[in-house]
């Protein structure tokens, strides 16, 4: 019975068939199976990868380096923009377009190795400080080329540091952590900014002996930080200062806006706890931020650091890293006293508009060597209403190549002050 039922079934054709093709189907299955583990197997043997995700310090470095690499330009048809931007002295914007890989596959030869370049979004988790979606970017290489990814992040980390080499990196908040804001700027020359005598000098001798006395701080338990309180008239060199005294320190600056939207207690001392190592923490026109404070409901100001939170944070209970913080005003008068007392502020230094000895100083770093001049044209300033030293740069920019029409149209000084143009003048 048994073999009647087998025999009717392997004879019969439409059996036979539909077996013939599962047994196909069964083969071609192991066989992909096979292939795909044989391939697994080869890629895990003969290829690797790096992974680079974007919380990583070496991601930006590696976007930059890869923007300069011909990767961007030869090989690749998705490119995407990395736009920076840099703010000039003179307060002017300009903005670089790097092109970057954008996501997807891409291929470049490095040092003579093939590499695959993958830059994948993902779509679903977001960077909550920026609200940026996270990012990794692949790169995957033969196994006998590993030592590449060494050499490459090496080259990249390089490329990155040698921008910065001779230059201030100014950071600003982001979300939680410190960025970059735009390119790192040349440095300014202590030299260039002239002060009333020994000014500066004090300022950097009393940063000098802080930073090299940590030990000394932390046998005695002392917050190893130091406050400095700028305060003075607009246009006094305050902010120049301490851009010219970060560079002479090879220090990078990082700008703290009280009055950001969003910036709460927690996060200010978060921020202040994490700021990037040498650096000096900027704090400007620390009377703004409270005053403003107080017309903020109808015009939506939404920072919402509390005063005590502000003392919290400067106190930096959380962190015993060196700690710079400069702040400026220009209303002394309106700051609280539990602000700027000793231990929050160390030193409190006045700018004022400038003295003779400025203005002729001012005049010879605009005319090299035109000592007459310049002694006319401190005289000519004699009882006449003060200028800032903003406001003296602005006169001899307008007049520079004429040291001469410089001192003859003094009085254009105080016009402009009251909105008329200054007209360069001709002279025998
Ligand atoms: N003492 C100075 N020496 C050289 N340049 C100066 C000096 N003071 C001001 N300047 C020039 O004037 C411009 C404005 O200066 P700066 O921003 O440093 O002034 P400030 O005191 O910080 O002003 P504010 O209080 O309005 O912020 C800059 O371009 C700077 O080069």
């Amino acid at each position: 019975m048994e073999s009647g039922f087998l025999d009717s079934v392997t004879g019969n054709p439409y059996f036979s068939a539909g077996f013939g093709l599962i047994g196909v189907g069964a083969g071609l299955a192991v066989l992909r199976q096979g292939m795909q583990r044989g391939f697994d197997l080869a890629r895990r043997n003969l290829l690797v990868t790096l992974e680079i995700p974007s919380r990583d310090k070496s991601y930006p470095w590696f976007l930059n380096w890869i923007s300069h690499a011909n990767v961007t330009r030869r090989n690749s048809q998705q490119l995407a923009v990395e736009t920076s931007f840099r703010q000039h002295t003179n307060g002017s914007i300009t903005s670089t377009f790097n092109l970057v890989p954008g996501p997807g596959k891409h291929y470049f030869k490095f040092k003579g190795v093939w590499l695959q370049v993958e830059r994948q979004r993902d779509g679903r988790l977001m960077d909550l400080s920026t609200g940026n979606p996270f990012e990794t970017v692949t790169l995957t290489t033969l196994s006998r080329d590993r030592s590449i990814f060494q050499t490459l992040l090496k080259d990249a980390r390089e490329a990155a540091l040698a921008k910065e080499t001779g230059k201030t990196v100014m950071y600003t908040s982001w979300g939680s952590e410190w960025r970059p804001f735009g390119l790192p700027r040349k440095r300014r020359l202590l030299e260039s900014v002239i002060l009333d005598r020994g000014i500066a000098e004090s300022i950097m001798q009393d940063v000098e002996d802080f930073i090299s006395n940590e030990a000394w701080y932390n046998k005695r338990g002392i917050p190893y930080r130091r406050g400095y309180l700028l305060y003075g008239p607009p246009g006094s060199g305050k902010t120049s200062f301490i851009q010219a005294l970060a560079g002479h320190l090879q220090y990078n600056i990082c700008i703290l806006n009280l009055s950001e939207r969003g910036l709460t207690d927690d996060r200010l001392n978060h921020l202040l706890s994490v700021a990037p190592e040498r650096s000096l923490m900027l704090l400007e026109d620390v009377d703004a931020a409270f005053a403003k404070r107080k017309q903020s409901d109808q015009e939506g100001f939404q920072s919402m650091v509390t005063f005590s939170g502000l003392l919290n944070a400067l106190d930096g209970v959380a962190s015993s890293e060196e700690r710079i913080i400069l702040m400026t005003t220009n209303h002394i008068e309106l700051l609280d006293q539990a602000l700027i007392r000793p231990g929050r502020v160390d030193m409190k230094v006045y700018l004022g508009d400038a003295t003779p000895h400025q203005i002729r100083r001012m005049f010879l770093r605009f005319y090299e060597g035109k000592t007459d001049l310049a002694d006319d044209f401190v005289a000519a300033l004699e009882g006449k209403p003060p200028v800032s030293t903003a406001q003296l740069q602005g006169h001899f920019v307008t007049y520079k190549a004429d040291p001469w029409a410089a001192v003859k149209c003094v009085s254009q000084l105080f016009h402009n002050s009251l909105g008329s143009p200054a007209q360069p003048v001709t002279h025998a």
